[in-house]
């Protein structure tokens, strides 16, 4: 699918499944109310899949979008570049935290090579998108051509669509690219008006003279391209990262199929706001697994009007707070499937 079609099937939530939800929520047998964020979050499911109850969402899929950024050349982060390319081969040999939440919550993964710079040889688990072999550098000149944009963007929506007609029922975003919380940061600025300083954070773990750095480079970007969050493509291509642009599709291709799309951290919510930029309806299949320790991180979510489900100080990346969020997902949409209702079960209400 291309992105005009893919933004063209994104619809708005269902208001009578949503109504069903909330009058069934009422009927369950345990006090109104008592199940706090998680009944809401059953409404909201239940608008996107049009349904009460909303299926549940089993089998779940992660996918992993791994790139590297021009960026990297300004000193943002400690981690040599190569660290993109041998993570990979962790993710396709099984040895990462990703993995281990990935078996830990019975969720499937995959691994798309959007724009790491190093080619890479993989097994199955392992998808060949390599749109180009890393970014430029933000700092200098636009990060992608329109093109590359569009194209990555358009790795995201097939993959999603792939998983989907493979029978998936939630979709999870992962993330791997050294340096990528820099144009995350850029682009939480850039669509939410939030000044560079703060949304800039430590990354994988910098020292107080990287972070200057860091800040002034997110800041000197913003001064140079002069982005329009009205014009999305262009703002994600001046900006952007190969992975964040898979992402953003990614989660514009779950909206599009009315699957649920768990967002993880800062990454992938500086491309749930690039997705919403693109269809603002996107935010009704949008999940928030946690709060990432990254500042731009809250900052998306609260752009988009999301609760994070979790909040463990954590900032992995990988897709692993979506991980852990999936049971509670899966929770709050079986309690709309298991639980009696005070005239089923026979229980007196007040
Ligand atoms: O998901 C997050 O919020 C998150 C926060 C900090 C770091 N990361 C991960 O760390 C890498 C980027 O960190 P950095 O410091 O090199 O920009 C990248 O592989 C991300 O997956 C991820
Ligand atoms: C080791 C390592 C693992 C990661 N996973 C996601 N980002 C990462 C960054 C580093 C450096």
């Amino acid at each position: 699918m291309t992105l005009e079609t893919t933004l063209a099937a994104i619809g708005p939530a269902d208001e009578p499944a949503m109504a069903a939800a909330r009058d069934l929520q009422a009927r369950l047998t345990k006090p109104a109310g008592s199940l706090g964020a998680l009944e809401e979050l059953s409404v909201r499911l239940a608008g996107l899949a049009g349904a009460c109850p909303p299926p549940l969402p089993e089998p779940a899929a992660i996918a992993v979008f791994a790139g590297d950024h021009g960026v990297h050349a300004q000193g943002v982060t400690p981690w040599p570049q190569e660290v993109t390319a041998q993570m990979v081969a962790n993710f396709v040999a099984g040895g990462a935290v990703i993995n281990a939440f990935a078996r830990q919550v019975g969720a499937s993964l995959m691994v798309v090579d959007v724009g790491v710079a190093i080619p890479l040889h993989g097994g199955d688990t392992l998808l060949d998108a390599n749109v180009r072999r890393g970014t430029r550098d933000l700092a200098v000149e636009p990060a992608m051509t329109l093109d590359e944009a569009r194209a990555a963007l358009e790795v995201g929506v097939s993959v999603a669509g792939a998983l989907v007609d493979g029978g998936a029922k939630c979709l999870l975003t992962g993330d791997m690219g050294i340096a990528n919380t820099t144009p995350a940061a850029a682009l939480v600025s850039a669509f939410t008006g939030a000044n560079a300083a703060a949304v800039t954070g430590r990354g994988t773990g910098i020292d107080d003279e990287t972070h200057a750095r860091k800040v002034a480079v997110v800041a000197g970007a913003l001064a140079r391209h002069r982005p329009d969050p009205r014009q999305p493509l262009a703002t994600l291509a001046a900006l952007g990262g190969l992975e964040h642009a898979a992402l953003a599709g990614f989660i514009l291709g779950a909206a599009a199929r009315r699957v649920p799309v768990i967002v993880d951290g800062v990454i992938a919510g500086s491309a749930a706001v690039v997705a919403a930029a693109f269809a603002p309806d996107a935010v009704a299949a949008m999940v928030a697994g946690h709060r990432s320790a990254e500042p731009g991180a809250a900052v998306a979510l609260a752009h988009l009007g999301l609760t994070p489900l979790l909040d463990l100080g954590m900032r992995l990346g990988e897709g692993t707070g979506a991980a852990l969020a999936l049971p509670i997902v899966a929770g709050a949409v079986r309690v709309l499937h298991d639980v009696a209702t005070f005239d089923s079960a026979g229980v007196s209400e007040k």
